[in-house]
């Protein structure tokens, strides 16, 4: 044993300091590319040179099994010591975001960010508290700010923006041709690829999907009528009875929220073989999906997979390039859709029971616009209560589905937001939670005033202030607000029309309110609702 721990320590010293070299110059080597979509690759090619290593050390000399171990290990030591202490020092002190503020250890590694989502699930909190000590520009990460400015909104988000998505979008795959038009980057693929979503989104079809939103709703109202005035859990009711697939998704829901602070990470379990089994069952589920769809031939298609499915068969340039992208979209569908539409009509409830003059107010504009009742419901009657609009717009606006937008990545040349230069190639988001609430340009800004979308817009500086619960790109413009704005009218008004929406007996809202998880859309905690049927006079 002596004799093999001398052969290793011999020359070990030259052994740590030649792998610490190879370690520095592959980091200098690697940096001008997106390490993030080769690093499975580069996991699994370390595990295969440290077996290889083992084995030179074993074959080309006198080293037993253990000692050529324990050599690959000094090596391995040694490489990863160069690399990580190469990593550390240029993120420190070379790197182009390093005058930004920021927490130090968020410099190093974006597992600083993963380990304060991991507490609570609750990191725009942490997002808060950085913001409040480092000013409007925080560096998050090695290479993302979190930016609060009003002006950076467009610059980041909006049609013109020259940033593009970064590699956060990266994390179901690297495969361009394989993924949903959520985690497609290239600025044109994107741009072609949304044709097939207009055509699903634009307003022949969604007259399609009026009637079919109106059912559900109905049957909504026939469910809060059974259980009429006793407590009911809104948060979850909202999210209605889910399929076994889709419930499976939403139990990872936080796993996965705490894992994408960390692009890499999600790509990397993705690529390892048996890893994403929780989610098999959704995604069989969404094939099987569009299966039955292939075989039913909608002449007129009914809804929005269908418009995509029909892209494919007519050989459109703007349809899903493959199966697997088509199964890709129908899962956006499904989480893009579901979730936030469900989390928004929660909040909405809550505001109802919370703000008992607003209901009162909303039930008259309703009533006077339809004086015979629900049996008179109309999507033209609803559309006409603007003050409906207003207090969807003011949920939205204190409780966005999705507390912070996704991170952009500067242009090469980098951009200005006000008075800062932000360097190319830098990853740049807005917390959508925080901007919709900073009394810079929100008035009264914690308070539930849907006036401010109408009649008192101009008195409290509404147009000038910043609002992106859509985001202001594809979201915004075509799809998921026409839909989400046409089942959140309709399922509210019902509620309206229909109940008077009160507080559960020992329920304060408090959590509801406050307890909201970040799970990359939000996870509500429970809100115990009454829903008492409306007397009318
Ligand atoms: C209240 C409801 C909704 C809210 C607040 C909302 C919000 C958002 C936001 C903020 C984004 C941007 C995400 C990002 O930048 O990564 C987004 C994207 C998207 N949403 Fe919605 N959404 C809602 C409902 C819907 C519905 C009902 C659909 C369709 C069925 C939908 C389909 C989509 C799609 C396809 C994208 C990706 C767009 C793209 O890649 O360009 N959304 N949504």
């Amino acid at each position: 044993m002596d004799t093999l721990k001398e052969m290793v320590q011999t020359d070990a010293t030259h052994t740590i300091g030649a792998a610490a070299l190879l370690g520095i110059l592959f980091h200098l080597s690697i940096r001008p590319i997106e390490f993030e979509f080769v690093m499975f690759h580069f996991m699994a090619g370390s595990l295969l040179s440290f077996g290889g290593l083992i084995f030179a050390f074993v074959r080309l000399s006198e080293y037993g099994v253990l000692g050529g171990f324990m050599k690959a290990s000094l090596f391995a030591g040694g490489f990863n010591a160069g690399l990580l202490s190469s990593i550390a020092i240029y993120r420190l002190f070379f790197h182009r975001c390093r005058s930004f503020p920021g927490p130090f250890r968020a410099k190093l590694t974006r597992f600083y960010a993963a380990n304060l989502s991991a507490e609570n699930v609750q990191y725009y909190k942490e997002l808060a508290k950085m913001h409040d000590k480092y000013g409007d520009f925080v560096r998050t990460g090695q290479r993302e700010i979190s930016i609060l400015r009003k002006s950076a909104v467009p610059l980041i988000y909006g049609p013109n923006s020259e940033c593009l998505r970064s590699t956060w979008y990266g994390q179901t795959g690297n495969d361009p041709k394989k993924c949903s038009i959520h985690m497609t980057r290239d600025f044109n693929d994107h741009r072609m690829r949304r044709r097939a979503w207009d055509r699903g989104f634009s307003i022949k079809a969604l007259a399609t999907h009026e009637p079919r939103i109106k059912a559900k709703a109905d049957f909504f109202m026939s469910q809060l009528a059974k259980s009429s005035g006793k407590p009911m859990d809104m948060s979850a009711w909202a999210i209605g009875v889910e399929h076994p697939a889709i419930k499976g998704v939403h139990s990872h829901m936080a796993m996965l929220g705490i894992m994408s602070t960390v692009p890499w990470l999600l790509n990397v379990l993705g690529s390892i073989p048996g890893a994403a089994a929780g989610y098999s069952e959704f995604f069989s589920f969404c094939a099987e999906q569009i299966r039955e769809k292939h075989k039913d031939g909608e002449k007129i298609p009914q809804d929005i997979v269908s418009w995509l499915l029909k892209a494919v068969k007519d050989k459109e340039a703007s349809a899903s390039p493959s199966p697997a992208a088509l199964e890709d979209d129908s899962r956006v569908v499904i989480i893009a859709g579901s979730e936030t539409t469900a989390t928004t009509l929660a909040g909405g409830a809550y505001y109802l029971a919370k703000c008992p003059e607003k209901q009162k107010k909303l039930q008259k504009l309703l009533d006077q616009a339809m004086p015979g009742g629900y049996g008179q419901w109309s999507c033209d009657a609803v559309k006409s209560v603007s003050y409906l609009d207003d207090f969807i717009n003011e949920t939205l606006r204190l409780k966005p589905a999705l507390l912070t937008g996704g991170p952009r990545e500067t242009p090469a040349k980098g951009m200005h937001v006000d008075e800062v230069f932000i360097p190319g190639n830098t990853n740049v988001l807005i917390s959508t939670h925080l901007i919709q609430r900073d009394p810079r340009w929100w008035q009264e800004p914690e308070e539930f005033i849907p006036e401010r979308f109408g009649e008192k817009r101009t008195e409290m500086g509404t147009d000038k202030a910043p609002y992106l619960p859509f985001s202001l790109g594809m979201c915004l413009r075509l799809p998921g607000k026409n839909v989400a704005q046409m089942s959140q009218r309709t399922s509210l008004s019902a509620i309206a029309q229909n109940f008077d929406v009160s507080f559960a007996p020992g329920e304060m809202g408090e959590e509801f309110d406050k307890e909201v998880l970040d799970a990359f859309t939000v996870t509500l905690p429970p809100i115990q609702l009454q829903f008492t049927p409306r007397k009318r006079q």
